[in-house]
């Protein structure tokens, strides 16, 4: 296995995350720690606004938030002007209190609810992506009996099937997501909006999927959206100002996995969104793109530390961490392929094969498959990279094992911004039987 370009390590041959010592890391902190290199982050953020401010067209990056919603991380975002997508009142009200300006968040969801919708109208957030007929009913009711209005963009699935795992693919007909285009669904809500005086329809949005690496995905997708409104123009003379193309931008797991820089992906919608618009004569829209995995995934290593270990011979052999399927299910869920190396020695020889598990009550609870590495012996710190996105956010208290702490790493320092959770935080909610 070769490490990522991007692993530091300082002259003691050590892990840096955003200049810190990992080993250090874990001392000051504790493990299982998820640690962000925020130089990564914003590096990520300039790829994606980069390519649009060259190519000279509007647009907005919104954050899809739901890769990582910590306060700190809406903070972030706000400081470089981008936007967010939430879906739900959960990630609206961390967004909010992380100083958002509610004209650049976009709500999604395909079962929203009652009360998030007001609290969206409520709050005059910029944009409700409307996913299904009974959304348009629900929210017009809302708007009537507030006298709001609001900003809608119409989401279709566009048919295209994206190279990825079934289970993070959202572009196809049969997707839940969205107003299928060849049934005459999406029509169908066009007109519906199009009537609406309490809904401003900006324009449409499509998600093909997460963690794609081809180009092409999009491209498809942008020439099926850009058809469609030119149709829609023909027919019932209507003109969008947002193409909004969704996110699922792949990241680097594991060596297999080849991503794009972020200016690539971009370079290449911009200019087949423009020879499209030309080509139908339609006005040009500001093009949104929602970037989750990509603008957090590798900015983050998680770090644990060893414990036990299981070896039976010609069988298996199981090394034992103190965090597992809490902490990152996406192996369990999705049998997604990580990564991971000792946070001491990250360029040692790897004398042995072993799976990594965590210490969870169930045997899904594995963290790598043949995972290489060098001997270890437990207290010794095994890190993870690539952990940033679709983690911390998919973390349970499964057997009531606290969720993680977070830090942001930059410049050698180190700054604490998701506090572990502690026993007393578990027992938050519950009320028990006593009066
Ligand atoms: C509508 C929408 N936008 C953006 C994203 C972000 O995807 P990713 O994190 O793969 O960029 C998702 C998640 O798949 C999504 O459903
Ligand atoms: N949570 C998923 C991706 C789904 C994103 C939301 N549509 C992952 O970890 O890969």
């Amino acid at each position: 296995m070769q490490l990522a370009d991007s692993v530091e390590v300082n002259e003691q041959g050590h892990l840096l995350i955003g200049g810190v010592d990992a080993v250090k890391l874990a001392e000051k902190y504790g493990t299982p720690l998820i640690a962000y290199d925020v130089r990564k982050i914003k590096k990520q953020i300039r790829g994606f606004k980069q390519a649009f401010e060259d190519a000279g067209v509007k647009y907005m990056v919104s954050y899809a938030s739901k890769a990582f919603s910590a306060l700190a991380m809406y903070q972030l975002i706000n400081k470089y002007g981008l936007g967010c997508d939430i879906v739900s009142g959960g990630e609206l009200y961390a967004a909010l209190k992380g100083g958002m300006p509610p004209e650049r968040i976009e709500f999604h969801g395909n079962n929203k609810l009652q009360d998030e919708l007001e609290m969206a109208v409520d709050e005059k957030i910029g944009t409700i992506v409307v996913d299904n007929f009974r959304e348009i009913k629900l929210l017009d009711h809302i708007l009537r009996r507030k006298h709001a209005n609001i900003g809608v963009v119409l989401r279709v699935t566009p048919g295209i099937e994206a190279e990825t795992h079934q289970y993070i693919m959202t572009g196809q007909s049969n997707s839940k997501f969205g107003f299928d285009i060849r049934s005459g669904q999406a029509e169908e809500a066009l007109q519906q909006l199009m009537k609406n005086p309490r809904m401003n329809l900006m324009g449409i949005h499509c998600h093909i999927g997460s963690q794609i690496f081809a180009v092409n995905g999009f491209l498809m997708a942008a020439e099926k959206l850009v058809e469609v409104l030119a149709d829609w123009k023909k027919r019932f003379g209507y003109e969008a100002d947002v193409l909004n193309l969704g996110g699922g931008f792949g990241i680097r797991y594991n060596d297999f996995d080849q991503p794009l820089p972020a200016e690539e992906f971009v370079s290449a919608i911009v200019e087949r969104v423009k020879e499209l618009v030309a080509k139908y004569e339609l006005k040009m829209p500001e093009i949104i793109i929602e970037p989750g995995r990509a603008m957090v995934g590798e900015a983050a290593t998680t770090l644990y530390t060893i414990g036990s270990r299981k070896d039976v011979d010609g069988v298996c052999h199981f090394l034992a961490v103190d965090g597992g399927m809490g902490d990152n299910i996406r192996p369990a869920l999705y049998d997604a392929h990580y990564e991971a190396y000792l946070a001491d020695r990250p360029n040692a020889l790897r004398e042995q094969m072993v799976t990594v598990v965590g210490k969870y009550c169930e045997s899904g609870d594995v963290l790598v498959h043949d995972c290489a590495l060098p001997n270890t012996k437990p207290g010794d710190i095994l890190a993870m990279p690539s952990t940033g996105a679709y983690g911390y956010t998919m973390a349970s208290n499964y057997n009531r094992n606290p969720r993680p702490a977070v830090v942001f790493c930059e410049d050698g320092k180190s700054r604490l911004v998701v506090r572990r959770e502690t026993y007393a935080d578990m027992m938050a909610c519950e009320l028990g039987l006593e009066d």
